[in-house]
């Protein structure tokens, strides 16, 4: 909805559009204490860009996507140089400032991106130029602002004559500038000279590219009117990423050096080539001018004169040269910033909740101090341990594996023992007079049934303890999955393998316990057998058998197998009890356990930890680190661009 520019209305606001006038207003606003509806100056508008820019420069955002960060350079308006080399931009830009400050020198001088940030100041105060790379050093001599940039150049790039994207800031302030934040770039060339990789032909042309093709960028696209226009390397470029020419400003330089009876008109015109914005003619200083070292603000005088005396250009006198062409982009400049403004803040603010709940998954950074490690690595156990009881208690699958080791492996064990083998009327005869010895038994044979059930139970280990291990494996594989499950601990691979061992560990002398426990209940079966079963045998002979039966049959093969068959049933009891007893035993030493103890080992340990084995423990990902620290440098740039845009809103 939209305000009136100049009535009373209340509210916060940054950016709206007037009601009356329907024109874009940075702000109208009210601030508790007092109205404020004034809107910005054209220096506070394209200095709050500036200021913008620097914070990019400061905390990595060159624009382009690396790593998929979000980049706000990308959003902001800037001017880019772009030409051929020796079209004549260095010369441009030299006027546009009034100083000579650029290196110079055969093939390619400029490597880096310039950014070039100008600020008017007060007349009579003195000029001076600052790096954003050398905050406290004000340089008034200009002469050490071209051999810093060309150091500052070679620091970064080897003196390898390679090319780097990462730009150079530079502010000049002056009486005798227009507030303009200008992008020199590498002049396009078509080959590689002596000394120069083959592919920095391709090289530069990409970094140009990478700047012009961003829709906010206004393209400064200088050629030599000495030149046929076609064959224009800025116009070539500028027309394939901007083919409306609605953010192309066309600059024709060296128009004094043109054939004697020609002129540049059908261009200045726009008739050889038509662009949005009117094409704006320059002359600069010739190299003889340079080597005679004609001051600057004398050059632009003789270049006022050029244009007001000459035949063919006197009638576009007013809309040409470098101070007009200057005006003109502060101008453009400061319109295309209010009008993004609302979408820059609207991006910032959308970015700004990105990153913050990207951050939020990434987790906090780690505090230094050894109490508040050991703080975060018991969090961090503790969201473990409550993910694998939920496993364990329901809620999350996989306890229940558990109870099939009982109801289905257990039983299925128990079944396939080899009681057949075992009870054989061949082998009970063999264990039975074996067991009698030279004396065979009288009336029933006592040592015979102990040795063939002591036989039996032998059995009933391996199921107990193939049991005990399952319940293990089930548990161990719980521990891994709550692992990876606990979010929280994503970031921390060596805790994650602490934690892993010292549960396994754990969970070994759990399984040690059970194997113990289980082994007992087998044994215990063979200490003492359930007399009421035997006594109860020969009432259910004497019910189901024979009672007549004559003293010889005790040792035919009948009576064997009587006594296989009673081992047997015995044995079956037996079976059934351990069926229901082992489980007990597993649940009480293993479950229970790995519910109730299974990091107390664990934490006794930490507990005793120096503070660098702690930080050791909290050991990152070194890429999630690395996301982490760029994400919060993103976030930083993005808050403070915010401030900055409210700084100018809320003018005070
Ligand atoms: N007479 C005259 N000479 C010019 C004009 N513009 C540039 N020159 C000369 O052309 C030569 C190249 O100009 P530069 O400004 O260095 O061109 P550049 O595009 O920056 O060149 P590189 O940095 O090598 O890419 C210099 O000798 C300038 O003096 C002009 O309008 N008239």
């Amino acid at each position: 909805m939209g305000i009136k520019c100049n009535g009373n209305v209340s509210g916060k606001l940054a950016t709206n559009r007037c009601l009356c006038c329907s024109k874009l207003e940075l702000v109208v606003l009210r601030l508790p204490w007092v109205w404020v509806s004034e809107m910005t100056t054209m220096e506070s508008l394209i200095g709050l860009v500036n200021r913008i820019q620097r914070a990019c420069t400061v905390l990595g955002d060159h624009g382009g996507a690396e790593g998929a960060l979000p980049t706000l350079w990308e959003a902001l308006p800037s001017v880019a140089v772009v030409g051929g080399q020796s079209s004549g931009k260095s010369s441009v830009l030299e006027s546009v400032v009034g100083r000579d400050f650029l290196p110079r020198g055969s093939g390619i001088v400029t490597r880096r991106p310039l950014v070039l940030q100008l600020h008017k100041t007060e007349d009579g105060q003195p000029e001076y130029a600052e790096f954003l790379h050398l905050p406290k050093r004000r340089f008034t001599d200009f002469g050490l602002v071209r051999k810093e940039i060309a150091d500052d150049t070679d620091r970064l790039t080897g003196k390898s004559k390679q090319i780097s994207p990462i730009p150079i800031h530079l502010s000049i302030y002056s009486p005798n500038v227009v507030n303009l934040t200008l992008i020199d770039l590498p002049g396009l060339t078509k080959v590689a000279v002596e000394g120069q990789p083959e592919s920095i032909v391709q090289d530069i042309e990409n970094m140009v590219r990478s700047y012009v093709e961003k829709p906010n960028c206004i393209i400064l696209a200088i050629s030599p009117a000495n030149q046929d226009i076609a064959t224009s390397d800025a116009i070539k470029l500028a027309r394939e990423v901007d083919p409306s020419g609605e953010r192309t400003f066309g600059v024709l330089t060296k128009l004094d050096l043109m054939d004697k009876g020609t002129n540049a008109l059908d261009v200045l015109e726009g008739r050889s080539y038509r662009l949005q914005h009117p094409w704006v003619g320059i002359v600069n200083r010739s190299q003889a001018d340079i080597n005679k070292n004609v001051e600057m603000i004398a050059a632009r005088q003789k270049e006022k004169e050029y244009f007001a005396t000459s035949p063919d250009y006197a009638h576009l006198s007013s809309k040409m040269g470098s101070e007009y062409l200057a005006k003109l982009l502060s101008k453009h400049l400061e319109a295309v910033i209010r009008a993004r403004i609302p979408s820059i803040t609207s991006l910032i603010n959308k970015t700004i909740e990105e990153l913050e709940s990207e951050m939020d998954h990434l987790g906090r950074p780690i505090a230094i101090d050894a109490g508040a490690q050991l703080y975060t690595i018991l969090e961090l156990c503790r969201a473990f341990d409550k993910i694998f009881k939920e496993h364990l208690d329901g809620g999350r699958a996989g306890g229940d594996r558990i109870y099939g080791v009982f109801d289905n492996q257990l039983p299925a064990a128990l079944k396939k023992l080899p009681f057949d083998r075992h009870l054989s009327l061949q082998n009970v005869k063999k264990v039975v007079s074996e067991a009698d010895g030279y004396q065979p038994h009288l009336i029933a044979p006592e040592q015979g049934y102990r040795r063939l059930i002591e036989g039996a139970l032998n059995y009933f280990r391996g199921p107990a303890e193939a049991s005990v291990d399952a319940v293990h494996l089930v548990l161990k594989d719980l521990v891994r999955k709550s692992i990876g499950e606990t979010q929280e601990l994503k970031r921390f691979p060596t805790l994650q393998s602490e934690l892993a061992a010292a549960s396994y560990q754990a969970l070994e002398r759990f399984r040690e316990d059970s194997k113990k426990t289980v082994t007992r209940l087998v044994d215990m079966e063979s200490s003492y057998l359930t007399v009421e079963f035997f006594r109860n045998l020969p009432q259910e002979m004497e019910k189901g058998g024979n009672p007549t039966t004559p003293a010889t049959d005790r040792y035919s093969d009948g009576h064997f197998r009587r006594i296989a068959l009673n081992v047997s049933s015995y044995i079956a009891m037996v079976s059934e009890t351990l069926r229901l007893t082992i489980p007990k035993a597993a649940v009480h030493c293993q479950v229970r356990e790995a519910k109730r103890s299974l990091l107390n080992h664990f934490y006794t340990q930490v507990g005793r930890r120096e503070a660098k084995q702690l930080g050791q423990l909290l050991d990152e990902d070194p890429a999630l680190m690395e996301r982490r620290v760029q994400c919060a440098k993103r976030l930083e740039l993005y808050k403070s661009a915010r401030d900055e845009i409210e700084s100018v809103s809320w003018a005070r």
